[in-house]
């Protein structure tokens, strides 16, 4: 089986001495949903940012990361089809990465822009077809009514599914999600984690969302990979876990992540049915 992404061997040191990553290994199937959880400062973006190709990791480390079978980077350096193989990948940012005096329905269309030919993605120019195909997506996560509205004008939470709705133009594979929900009150944060579960379910598309709060990564995915101080510590199903487990992987930093910081009750899985706009 070719999986949606693999990483080996990964590690990352910004300043000499101080592992960011750490010999991080893991294996994300075709259509898993994997919550990244950490403390602040463990890794989780740094990581999400190896797998999107946006950095490489240490020469030395040797590491790999490969999406779709497909090689982002290897041994210190970038893969030359890099961009290309970017398209696959959907980002979502924890601040959104819009444009927020363009359109909405623009923001949401810049993900074609790797399909589309350049003398049009230089001059943003979107076909008809290609107009109705980012409003489709837009009705899909429920702000289609916005879509002509500058993107600044929208709150947080509508922001976020503009960002989502411009992965599924962009016809990812695969979604990265680094803290989708940490700027978001807690009903954008639950209709943003849905759509993420529902994209996940529907389309195939694997998901990896980094988070902080374990009660939200266990509502919502089925396997926790654990980082802390650059290296996975736990890699297995949500169901698993326990508070217990957690105060003895983290120590005192497992009050980051448990919701009152002594334990957390298994909530009810989320109800993914419906079209995403029920979200
Ligand atoms: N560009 C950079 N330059 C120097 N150090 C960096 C850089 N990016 C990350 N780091 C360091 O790498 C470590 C991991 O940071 P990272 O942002 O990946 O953690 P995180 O788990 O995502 O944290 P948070 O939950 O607070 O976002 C931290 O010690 C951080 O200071």
């Amino acid at each position: 089986m070719t999986h949606a992404i693999e990483v080996r061997g990964l590690t990352k040191s910004f300043q000499a001495g101080r592992r960011a990553l750490d010999n991080v290994g893991l294996a994300v199937a075709p259509g898993e949903m994997v919550a990244l959880l950490g403390a602040s400062g463990s890794g989780k973006s740094t990581l999400l940012r190896h797998m999107a190709g946006f950095i490489a990791a240490d020469a030395a480390g040797a590491g790999e990361v490969l999406v779709n079978g497909r090689t982002i980077q290897q041994g210190g350096r970038l893969a030359n089809d890099v961009r290309r193989a970017r398209g696959e990948i959907g980002f979502v940012f924890q601040q959104f990465n819009l444009v927020g005096r363009l359109p909405v329905i623009t923001n949401v269309l810049t993900g074609m822009l790797p399909r589309i030919p350049l003398w049009r993605s230089l001059i943003r120019y979107f076909r008809n077809e290609e107009i109705d195909a980012g409003l489709d997506a837009l009705a899909q996560v429920g702000i289609d009514d916005y879509a002509f509205r500058r993107a600044s004008t929208l709150s947080g939470g509508q922001q976020q599914r503009a960002a989502i709705a411009r992965t599924l133009v962009q016809n990812a594979r695969v979604i990265l999600a680094d803290e989708p929900i940490a700027s978001l009150d807690p009903e954008s944060a639950r209709r943003v984690m849905e759509l993420l579960a529902q994209i996940n379910r529907s389309r195939k598309v694997a998901v990896v969302v980094s988070l902080h709060q374990v009660d939200v990564a266990m509502r919502y995915c089925t396997r926790v990979v654990a980082l802390r101080q650059g290296k996975v510590v736990y890699d297995g199903p949500c169901a698993a876990l326990t508070p217990a487990m957690l105060r003895d992987l983290y120590g005192t930093e497992a009050a980051e992540l448990l919701p009152d910081g002594a334990g957390f009750d298994v909530p009810a899985p989320a109800v993914i049915a419906g079209s995403l706009a029920a979200a």
